[in-house]
Order: C-alpha cells, then structure tokens, then sequence
C-alpha cells in the first residue's frame, strides 16, 4: 500500500492498493454468481472472468455494501438523536445509498456498473439495488441540433443536467416511484414514451460520463453533490480508444446491420474504413471530452480502479477515511 501521486503535488488523498493486496481482501465467502450469470453480464468483452470478479469486484462490493450500511446505520443514530427533541419523525426511513460510476467512453463502466448492481444484491444489507445511466438525460438529437451539440454529445452541456440533478434528488430523498427518461444506442437518440422507473432501492447506481462534475458557476448543486460514493474507472487514453474501436467494429458486424440502427449506413463499410470511422468519432468527440472534462475529475473520486491494457484491474486508489 502506498501514497498516491494523483493530486498535483499535494499530500494525495489517496491509499493506493496494488492488485495483490486487494485480492487479500476477498472475502473467504463463496462467490454469489454462478458461470452463467456471468456470461449474461459480459456485454461485449470475453476477458472479464471469474478471478476478475473475485479478486477484483467482489471485495469492492463488499465495501460498498459496508459503506451503505454505515450510512444506515448513521441515519438510525442521528434519527434517535434529532428524533427526542421532535425534529425528525422517529421512525423516518433511510434513503438509498448512491454511488455515482464515471469515466471515459468505452473504458468499461457499463460493464462495471452491471456486475455491480448483481453483486451488491447479493449482500444482505444491500438487496434492492436500481442502475441508471445518464443516457437518459442527454437532450433529444432535435434539441442538440438546436444547440450546435451533435458533435458533443456526452459533454457536459450535452445532458439536462437539472432534469438528472431533479431525479437524483426525488430518489434520495426516498420518493416512491421516479422515473427517468430511456435512451437508446441503437436509434442514437432518446427514445419519446420510454422510461427507467425507479423503486426505493436500497442502493441506487448512476453511471455516465461526467457524474463528477461539480457545479458550474450560477448553479447551486450537481448531481455529484448527491453521491454518497463514486468510482472513477482509469485507463491509459492509448487503451482506451483502442477498446472504443473494437467495440465499434464488433457493433458494426452486429447491430449496425440492423436496418434501424442509426449507424446502418456504417455496416456495409470494409473493415479498414470502419476502423477510420471509429478513430475519427474517437478523435473529434470522445478524446477531447476525456482530456478536458472527465479525467480532470478524476481526483473528486472517493476510489480510482485503474485498468492495464487487457482491462485487467492493476490499483485499486481509496481516499483517506
Ligand atoms: N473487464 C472487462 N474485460 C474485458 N472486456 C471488457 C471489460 N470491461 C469492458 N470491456 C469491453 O470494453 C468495451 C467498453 O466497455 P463498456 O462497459 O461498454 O464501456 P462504457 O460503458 O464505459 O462505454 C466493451 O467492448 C466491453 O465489452
Ligand atoms: C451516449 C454516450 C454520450 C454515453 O452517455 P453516458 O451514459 O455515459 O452519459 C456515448 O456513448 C456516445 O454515444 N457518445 C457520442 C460519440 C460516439 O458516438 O461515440
């Protein structure tokens, strides 16, 4: 375990923890998922394996559900507390734990975020466990078009961002039933009539781009403000634009041949012109949204998992308690 340098010259304020002494951690519990349930969670990549998901994701589910517990356990004290003198109703409910996943396009946190939601209900304290993704919130294809932003779609100004702020909060502060809107890669767009619909979880996960950024001047709150804990998925850029390509070439030789895929006029294309056409969206749109408005939020994050080349986990870096 070692101080880390991702801080700019200040005392980091993180522990970072190298893969072996995090795989300590796993607990002697037998793993909750079978080989089939994982295939189903896989997505698109071959390489997430079982001794991934116990070295790695296993004893990080176990510390968030720890962490969720805490939270519980804090509200139950300060409700007792603010409850003797009438502040607060003695038997107010705790409100879902939420834990924010950000990072760059294509570096994984779709991935991630599903296998931890399956994780996570499969603790004893944590076994409502709801995802969203902030998709969702991106404005319609119409209103980017509007606004000059096809070309930056997952920037920051790209989402309605007091809309998510507005869902994040209702689910917080334990409304019954929220809904967000549904996005889809297919048609690239939001889809008009569909909905995520968001139940009281114990634990609620929002995974997307730029979940950590702060407020912008003239706005009081951002949905960062909300998390009770965040992940900050890390890899070298080289890798990642890589793994954004392969990904586009697997989806080229599935979903594109859809005739309703929005990138159907891609499937019919070699495979050294898709490969251009993944580099050139990559170079235009998700590079830049990476260098200037994801990875400077890196250091906001209360845990960074860093990724090697083959989206094996090296580090685990936890901020200071
Ligand atoms: N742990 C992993 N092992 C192997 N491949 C992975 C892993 N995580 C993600 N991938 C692959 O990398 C690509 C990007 O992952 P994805 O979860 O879709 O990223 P994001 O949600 O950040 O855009 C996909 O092709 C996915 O299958
Ligand atoms: C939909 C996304 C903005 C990701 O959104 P998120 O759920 O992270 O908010 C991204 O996957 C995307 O489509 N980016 C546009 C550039 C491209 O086509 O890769």
């Amino acid at each position: 375990m070692s101080e880390s340098a991702v801080s700019n010259g200040f005392s980091s304020p993180f522990l970072e923890i190298d893969r072996s002494e995090w795989a300590a951690l796993a607990p002697s519990t037998r793993l909750p998922l079978s080989e089939t349930e994982l295939v189903q969670l896989r997505g698109l990549g071959d390489l997430l394996d079982l001794r991934e998901v116990s070295e790695v994701y296993l004893p990080l589910s176990r510390l968030l559900s720890l962490y969720a517990s805490g939270a519980r356990n804090l509200h139950r004290s300060t409700t007792e507390f603010l409850g003797a003198a009438g502040v607060v109703e003695p038997t107010s409910r705790s409100t879902p734990f939420v834990i924010g996943v950000a990072g760059s396009v294509a570096v994984g946190k779709s991935t991630i975020a599903r296998l931890l939601r399956e994780l996570l209900a499969r603790w004893d304290d944590t076994p409502r466990v709801e995802l969203i993704t902030t998709d969702g919130f991106l404005y319609p294809n119409a209103e980017l078009e509007r606004r000059g932003l096809m070309e930056r779609k997952g920037f920051p100004e790209s989402y309605d961002r007091r809309a998510l702020l507005r869902f994040v909060s209702q689910v917080k502060s334990g409304a019954k039933e929220v809904r967000s809107p549904f996005y889809s890669h297919l048609h690239y767009d939001i889809v008009k009539d569909a909905e995520i619909v968001v139940r009281q979880p114990d634990v609620l996960i929002v995974e997307g781009l730029n979940v950590l950024q702060p407020a912008t001047a003239g706005h009081r709150l951002a949905v960062s403000d909300l998390f009770d804990f965040t992940v900050y998925v890390d890899a070298r850029t080289a890798d990642i634009a890589r793994w954004y390509s392969d990904r586009f070439l697997r989806l080229q030789q599935g979903a594109f041949t859809n005739p309703r895929s929005y990138f159907h006029r891609f499937a019919e294309l070699s495979t050294a012109e898709a490969e251009a056409r993944a580099q050139d969206i990559w170079k235009r749109i998700n590079e830049p949204n990476l260098v200037n408005n994801i990875l400077p939020t890196r250091a906001r994050a209360s845990l960074v998992l860093r990724k090697d080349s083959n989206h094996a986990v090296s580090s685990v870096l936890l901020r200071k308690i």
